[in-house]
């Protein structure tokens, strides 16, 4: 039997995704169905799939259903599940907008780090929404390393709802080619894997970020990385000015805003760019090639 799924697909500064309806989430994607999805010769493609879900109906939201009605159940493209990710939730407001199922404003949205407001602009399909962060924590522990194409650097970790080692850099050519992944010492500082940001600054208020993102690899564009980016920042020169930082990535621009309490939103663009038809179980299966 053919099953079929629809999808829309989406990005925010080329950081692609695949949004699934699954409102009583019955699909039962399973981790194999989702790296088929994600491939992006054997499949559609995306950097990430995000479920959209009923909080009430999934048992990692349920608790949050009277605060938010929807949940993003975020897949990354090896099958994994993720927290939080700044790009996929501002988009996940775009389609909750534009599919009737919220109204522009400000939307709760349930994630597995808790529930993020997002504040959607309406009548401008290009307007920028903008996800409250909230305030990174810096869990430690100190010593971190980063390695990449047999250099090495000093990483700080920054938790903003999912984990990240940011690394300063003076070029973002530094780390070389991340088709080969970095590594990060002590092993044991990620137990559960983590996106490394390396960071470069550009001027007053004004960095420029590529990310190696846990579960993907090197995307073009990671909206937690640039918060995690900015917060590096704060905390390594204490007393620097807060206010508006803009972070250049490889697919455009973030604007990271942080208040005097360091309190921090995250806008940029979301595009929804096509809506279609899946048939997960013809996805991701490669032929040997004929002798
Ligand atoms: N692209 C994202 C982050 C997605 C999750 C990440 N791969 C993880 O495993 O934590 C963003 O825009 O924040």
């Amino acid at each position: 039997m053919t099953r079929t799924l629809t999808f829309t697909k989406g990005h925010g500064t080329e950081n692609d995704f695949l949004l699934v309806p699954d409102p009583d989430a019955e699909l039962g994607l399973t981790p194999a169905d989702v790296i088929a999805l994600c491939d992006r010769q054997a499949g559609i493609g995306a950097d990430g799939l995000l479920l959209v879900t009923r909080s009430a109906a999934h048992p990692d939201a349920a608790d949050m259903a009277d605060e938010a009605e929807w949940f993003m159940d975020y897949r990354n493209p090896d099958g994994t599940t993720a927290q939080m990710c700044g790009n996929g939730i501002r988009l996940f407001a775009r389609y909750l907008l534009e599919t009737g199922r919220a109204r522009p404003g400000t939307v709760p949205i349930a994630t597995r780090s808790g529930v993020r407001q997002v504040h959607i602009p309406g009548g401008d399909p290009d307007g920028h929404p903008t996800v409250a962060m909230g305030r990174p924590a810096f869990p430690g522990p100190d010593g971190i390393k980063v390695t990449a194409n047999g250099r090495t650097w000093p990483a700080l970790h920054v938790d903003v709802g999912n984990p990240h080692a940011v690394v300063q850099v003076d070029d973002l050519a530094d780390p070389g080619d991340l088709r080969t992944p970095p590594t990060v010492e002590p092993a044991g500082a990620y137990p559960e894997g983590v996106t490394v940001d390396f960071v470069t600054t550009r001027g007053p208020a004004h960095l420029a970020l590529r990310v190696h993102e846990r579960g993907a690899g090197e995307t073009r564009s990671c909206g937690t990385g640039a918060v995690a980016a900015v917060a590096a920042v704060l905390h390594r020169e204490p007393g620097v000015p807060t206010g508006r930082y803009t972070v250049d990535v490889a697919g455009g621009s973030l604007a990271v805003d942080v208040a005097p309490d360091g309190d921090m939103h995250l806008s940029g663009p979301a595009v929804l760019v096509a809506t279609g038809t899946g048939y997960p179980n013809r996805m991701g299966r490669r032929e040997a090639p004929q002798s």
